[in-house]
């Protein structure tokens, strides 16, 4: 199993983070640490997030911090140098795939088709994540793909929540979800870390048999 299949299978619930302000980088990580949460996902989709990550390379015992909405090689080598533990993408990319395996940085390319899984299997890969996942017929889909795929990792992110969570866990192939649930983008800005600590719980519960 690679390193980014083991990390998802540990997190098993993958919270995804948009953020705002950099101050609430650690007050944020620690409400989701509180929460059961063992993994965070934060997304370069705002100015901060980048800073985010480099406030939180071992700031919180027990969490790691991966980078999320890696779009190109650009952002791939700055949330490198940043110290994410982990990188995603909505999409595929060889390139990306390419680079990440160079950088020796753990990756979890999107894959939307077959196809793409199998053009991430001939670079060697074993995970994946799945987006967007109710969109592209859920745990359905996933089922079907597990036929074919059986030694492969899925995260489906995207419309997951703690009504269907356990849905796609259910299968054997999917080793984790991702979710904004956790941690809206207006809780955030809100900074209601206890109701984030409480969504935490709650979505941790449902990624249990
Ligand atoms: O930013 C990225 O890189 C993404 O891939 C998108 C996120 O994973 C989804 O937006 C989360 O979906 P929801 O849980 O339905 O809000």
């Amino acid at each position: 199993m690679s390193p980014i299949a083991k990390i998802i299978r540990q997190a098993r619930a993958i919270p995804v983070i948009v953020i705002d302000a950099i101050e609430d980088a650690l007050p944020l990580a620690q409400a989701l640490r509180t929460g059961g949460l063992s993994s965070m996902e934060i997304t370069l989709r705002t100015a901060a997030g980048l800073e985010a990550i480099k406030r939180l390379r071992g700031a919180v015992d027990g969490l790691s911090v991966g980078v999320g909405t890696v779009l190109s090689a650009d952002d791939l080598k700055r949330a490198h140098a940043a110290g994410a533990d982990f990188a995603v993408s909505p999409g595929f990319s060889e390139d990306l795939v390419k680079l990440a395996l160079d950088l020796g940085l753990p990756y979890l390319p999107g894959a939307a088709t077959p196809g793409e899984v199998m053009r991430g299997r001939a670079l060697g890969l074993d995970a994946f994540k799945f987006f967007p996942a109710a969109t592209l017929g859920g745990p359905a889909t996933l089922k079907a793909w597990g036929d074919v795929f059986p030694d492969n990792h899925f995260c489906p992110t995207g419309g997951v929540s703690p009504d269907n969570a356990r849905d796609y866990l259910a299968l054997a192939h999917v080793a984790a979800v991702g979710s904004s649930m956790p941690a809206p983008r207006k809780m955030v800005q809100e900074k209601k870390w206890e109701e984030i600590k409480a969504l935490s719980h709650q979505f941790v519960a449902s990624t249990q048999a």
